[in-house]
């Protein structure tokens, strides 16, 4: 693939655009729609060998051409095929029309399938056009095939998956399967559309990356192309200060293991020096527990002030532990113009007074990011958070613009947002990182990034992949522990 189309996810509206560049630059639709159709058919084949019927599901539209191009190659091939059809078939139009009269095969009411054992499902009821819930004939039918736990394959998205934010209009395919075009679409990768669509095959049928690249806005699937061109500066020579000096700052002595475990992942992230600031009342206990990170005490903002005058510690991570209040938005005022992740009790403490924090980093050129989980990001983002209209990715992106900081909006689809729009979504982390102390390590590796001196975005991007790597590599019973310890080298 092109490099430029690399990881690009584009959004079905986005798609609809280049589908009419396409045709406008004289690609004829019809064959492209046959490219699609050809593709779903070989996949059936190859990935279900002993089906012993293949049950194509058409709708009203182009992902139902998509499916009695299929259906034809598939009868063509020698395989059993029933065709059932969503609505009236003679009310198709255009390439869905000259499809359906290309395929020899009768086609029946959806109404009337009933699931056999044996029976391979070719979902071809609705793919990017869906704009409203999933009629109730064809809920029926979701209903039915998933009761008889019938495998499905589904062309372009499972019918019922809003391409755009990944959501379930009514109700859903589950597939094994998804044949799409041309590039992911963000419901591919936002849940639950990324648990629904089974293995993502993408197929290129054949429209030139030109069209699709001036369509297509920053958005990415993330992985290293991301930041690799900052991964690799470790030269030779390099010594401490020149790895970067990272900040942890912790709280008081019941709440010092969090800032502990992000400091101790700084280094692991590749931090080449780890102070850990501490309230004089925690020294004790935090003392007791660290070998390689030093410690320094921290106690108000005076010592913070102090300390900034050393421009070699390069980055800070404020809230693991922090406890909620006015310390911990006096020194995130005193930081946002250094490089700093402000995580759990950092963002909590601005639920009333986000302007300043959003107005001071807006001022402040720094490299600032915050980690909200949902619930934080409700808190700190209201009006973004009950927007319904909004994708997980539009809502990271809103976020972004409004506070002037790098967002990464956590989840089972962690999605990190510029406030440039720039945005990737991550696709590599278990469920089981979602285990406690986990958003401690994830703040550790972002500091660790900045402190080598990446830039905010590829820092938390970098930071996300790699945190789903350790939750990989840890196993199921990952504890925040194992996965500090299994965190993989950047390069
Ligand atoms: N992107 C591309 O370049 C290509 C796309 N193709 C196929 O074209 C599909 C998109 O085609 P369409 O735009 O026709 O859209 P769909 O086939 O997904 O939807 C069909 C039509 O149904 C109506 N509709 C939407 N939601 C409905 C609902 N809940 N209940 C009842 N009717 C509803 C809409 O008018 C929509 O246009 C893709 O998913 C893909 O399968 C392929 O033919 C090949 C080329
Ligand atoms: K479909």
């Amino acid at each position: 693939m092109h490099d430029a189309l690399q990881d690009m996810l584009v959004t079905p509206n986005e798609m609809a655009a280049i589908d009419k560049d396409a045709a406008d630059s004289g690609i004829d639709s019809f064959s492209l729609m046959r490219s699609a159709g050809m593709a779903v058919s070989a996949a059936a084949l190859r990935l279900f060998p002993t089906a012993s019927r293949f049950v194509v599901l058409c709708g009203p539209g182009n992902n139902g051409g998509d499916g009695y191009i299929a259906a034809e190659a598939l009868a063509e091939s020698g395989a059993q095929v029933a065709l059932f059809s969503l609505g009236d078939p003679s009310k198709l139009r255009g390439d869905g029309a000259k499809a359906r009269s290309a395929c020899r095969l009768a086609v029946v009411d959806i109404g009337t399938y009933e699931p056999k054992s044996g029976d391979v499902v070719v979902d071809a009821l609705f793919g990017a056009g869906l704009a409203r819930d999933l009629p109730n004939s064809a809920q029926d039918v979701v209903r039915r095939v998933d009761a008889s736990r019938i495998p499905v394959l589904a062309v372009d998205l499972p019918s019922g998956i809003d391409g755009r934010t990944g959501e379930v209009r009514g109700a859903s395919f589950t597939a094994a399967h998804t044949v799409t075009f041309i590039a992911p679409k963000s419901g591919h990768v936002l849940m639950p559309g990324r648990a629904l669509s089974g293995a993502l095959e993408v197929f290129d049928i054949g429209i030139p990356a030109r069209l699709v690249a001036a369509r297509a806005s920053d958005l990415r699937i993330n992985g290293p192309a991301i930041w690799k061109q900052y991964a690799g500066g470790l030269e030779a020579g390099t010594h401490k200060y020149k790895r970067g000096h990272l900040a942890v700052l912790s709280g008081g002595p019941a709440s010092t293991g969090a800032a502990r475990l992000s400091a101790a992942v700084g280094l692991v992230g590749g931090a080449g020096l780890v102070t850990l600031g501490s309230p004089p009342e925690a020294m004790a206990v935090n003392a007791s527990h660290l070998t390689a990170i030093m410690l320094k005490e921290i106690g108000s903002a005076a010592d913070l002030g102090e300390w900034l005058q050393d421009k070699r510690v390069i980055a800070f991570v404020l809230g693991p532990g922090f406890g909620v209040g006015k310390k911990a938005r006096d020194f995130a005022l005193m930081l946002c113009d250094r490089a700093l992740v402000l995580d759990a009790d950092g963002m909590s403490s601005f639920q009333q007074a986000r302007e300043e924090l959003f107005e001071k980093i807006a001022a402040s050129g720094g490299q600032v990011v915050m980690t909200p989980h949902e619930g934080e990001f409700a808190r700190l983002f209201p009006e973004v958070a009950a927007d319904a209209s909004l994708s997980k990715i539009e809502k990271a992106q809103a976020a972004a613009s409004l506070s002037h900081a790098v967002i990464v909006y956590k989840g089972p689809d962690t999605v990190v947002a510029a406030p440039s729009g720039r945005a990737v979504v991550n696709v590599n982390a278990p469920p089981w990182l979602a285990t406690a102390g986990s958003g401690d390590v994830l703040a550790g590796i972002i500091g660790a990034h900045l402190a080598q001196g990446f830039p905010a975005f590829e820092a938390a991007a970098a930071a996300v992949w790699r945190h789903g790597e350790a939750g990989n590599r840890a196993g199921r019973s990952a504890t925040a522990e194992t996965l500090a310890q299994s965190i993989p080298p950047l390069t």
